[in-house]
């Protein structure tokens, strides 16, 4: 990735001319010839120059992947010098918003830092090789050179590389396009199939702007999700992993994933949606969390369905009552079938030394249900914010009204703020009845149905509520005659033994007087 030829004796031009040409007319020599050349050409070239070379290749040693060096110091360039090259390279890459013109292959550009003058070229070697079946494949290898002169070689090394690095990784972070990733099933692992995650572009439209719910909370979280992102020299002197966990509970409709979708838009942040019904076993999950980026989201929502997190078994009698056999082995094929992750392997997952592998990672649970899930899941620490969403309230409303509407007052609003607290209505269903249905709706006509829709609710509620509490005094008044009855019972019992002992006293007696 990184190779250093110092030469001597030349001028940088002349010794970039050299290598320009070696560079586009090696490739005509035939292989075997070119390699001992190339050994004398280097050779004499750090003879010759008082320059100092950097080799940065496109993929790493070990040829398969990438090198993120190479993309940070092309995105570099792209940005700061490309536009002084004369022949430029359009690329349409998958994961960038918009057009990347890079330089073309031979050529350079000057680049000053600190009033140090250095070049850079891009070139491209290509080798030739031959199957077993006889055929010829010819591969292009891409890389740039960097070279200065020798007296500068401490300062560009401590500092010049590692701020073109730096600045090319957060131009690359800036363009790229953001994805909603989701899990694949273990048998599409393979690189030929789809991998471990499938993505698709993130566009999601929620931001904390159109988020309805209580100004005060809304700006704690922001707070928050901003310390968070800037806290990574925090994170290290504490000793913490550089991520943090958020539990979203509430009942539907009140906002948990558009809440989501409004953090990974405020951060600028990919989001990694977990499915963890469809990973077979903790190892799974592991290598799953493995391939996730930095700067990302990973959500788990309705973590209390997703599995049975409990780690509670049924007794061997309890499933014996339970089934038949025939149920039993229909039940164990479902099983089989069925995740195998456990509340372990997904707390180490989470938290264990696996979590520290990438950096600046938010991890995201959602639940209808929050004391359903075992309090070692969402302990501090783990699931380090717990904001509740809650039903539509006044201030939740008024962004809404505002988002839906554009309005910002109203003469119903009084009534609609008592409406409010006194009835538990969604923020979904308060949208829903906020949207106008036709063009001729104006803003009046949805504001009155909102008023006439939260009335119908709150009696609703309250025909409800006394049903309820008639059952509940129906099965009390049930609860009480049951008793009565019982203790009826045992009292008629119990004078029935009284009677029948003194009967058998009386006979007694009179059988020892006849006597
Ligand atoms: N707090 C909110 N602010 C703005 N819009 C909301 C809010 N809550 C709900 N909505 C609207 O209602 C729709 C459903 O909300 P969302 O899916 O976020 O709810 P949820 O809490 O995730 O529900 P569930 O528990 O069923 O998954 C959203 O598309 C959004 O338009
Ligand atoms: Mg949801």
């Amino acid at each position: 990735m990184l190779e250093t030829v110092a030469i001597w004796g030349i001028t940088a031009k002349s010794v970039s001319s050299v290598m320009l040409i070696w560079a586009v007319y090696s490739q005509y020599i035939p292989r075997h010839v070119r390699s001992q050349m190339e050994i004398y050409f280097y050779k004499l070239l750090g003879w010759l120059s008082f320059y100092v070379h950097i080799k940065f290749t496109e993929h790493t040693e070990e040829g398969l992947k990438r090198s993120e060096n190479y993309n940070a110091i092309r995105n570099y360039l792209s940005t700061n010098t490309a536009a002084r090259a004369q022949r430029l390279k359009a690329n349409e890459s998958k994961n960038s918003k918009s057009l990347v013109l890079s330089m073309d292959d031979h050529e350079e550009v000057e680049d000053v830092f600190n009033g140090v003058k250095v070049k850079w070229y891009s070139n491209v070697k290509v080798t030739e090789t031959q199957s077993n079946y006889g055929r010829n494949n010819s591969y292009e290898r891409r890389f740039f050179t960097l070279t200065f002169h020798r007296r500068h070689r401490g300062m560009i090394i401590d500092t010049y590389i590692t701020h073109v690095l730096r600045e090319g990784k957060a131009i690359g972070v800036r363009n790229r396009e953001r994805k909603l990733y989701t899990n694949n099933s273990s048998s599409e692992w393979y690189p030929w199939m789809s991998g471990k995650w499938s993505n698709v572009p993130f566009h999601h439209p929620a931001t904390f702007e159109t988020l309805a719910m209580d100004p005060e909370k809304k700006e704690r979280i922001k707070k928050d999700l901003v310390k968070f992102s800037k806290g990574k020299d925090y994170y290290k002197k504490v000793g913490k992993a550089w991520k943090r966990g958020y539990l979203l509970f509430g009942p539907p409709g009140t906002g948990k994933s558009t809440m989501i979708s409004a953090i990974a838009n405020f951060l600028d942040y990919d989001v990694y949606d977990l499915e963890l019904t469809t990973v077979k076993d903790n190892s799974e999950l592991k290598k799953l969390l493995l391939e996730t980026q930095g700067k990302s989201i990973v959500v788990i929502e309705d973590i209390d369905c997703s599995l049975d997190l409990t780690g509670q078994r049924k007794t061997k009698k309890e499933e014996d009552e339970e089934e038949d056999k025939e149920k039993k082995k229909e039940k164990k094929k479902e099983d089989e079938k069925k995740s195998k992750v456990t509340l372990s392997g997904l707390l180490n997952s989470i938290d264990g030394l696996w979590s520290a592998c990438s950096d600046e990672k938010i991890i995201i649970f959602t639940t209808n249900f929050v004391d359903k899930l075992d309090p070692a899941l969402i302990r501090r620490g783990r699931m380090d914010n717990h904001i509740e969403m809650s039903y539509c309230r006044f201030e939740a409303f008024k962004v809404l009204a505002k988002n839906y509407l554009e309005i910002e007052s109203h003469e119903l609003y009084g009534e609609i703020e008592r409406l409010l607290e006194e009835t538990d209505m969604s923020p979904a269903d308060v949208a829903e009845t906020l949207m106008p249905k036709s063009d001729e709706e104006d803003a009046d006509v949805c504001i009155k149905r909102l008023v006439k829709t939260v009335e119908e609710e709150k009696e609703k509620a309250k025909k409800l509520a006394e049903e309820e509490e008639k059952s509940k005094a129906e099965k009390e008044e049930k609860r009480k005659k049951k008793k009565e009855e019982e203790a009826d019972n045992k009292k008629t019992e119990e004078d029935e033994k009284k009677v029948k002992g003194s009967k058998v006293n009386g006979d007694l007696s009179e059988k020892n007087g006849t006597n």
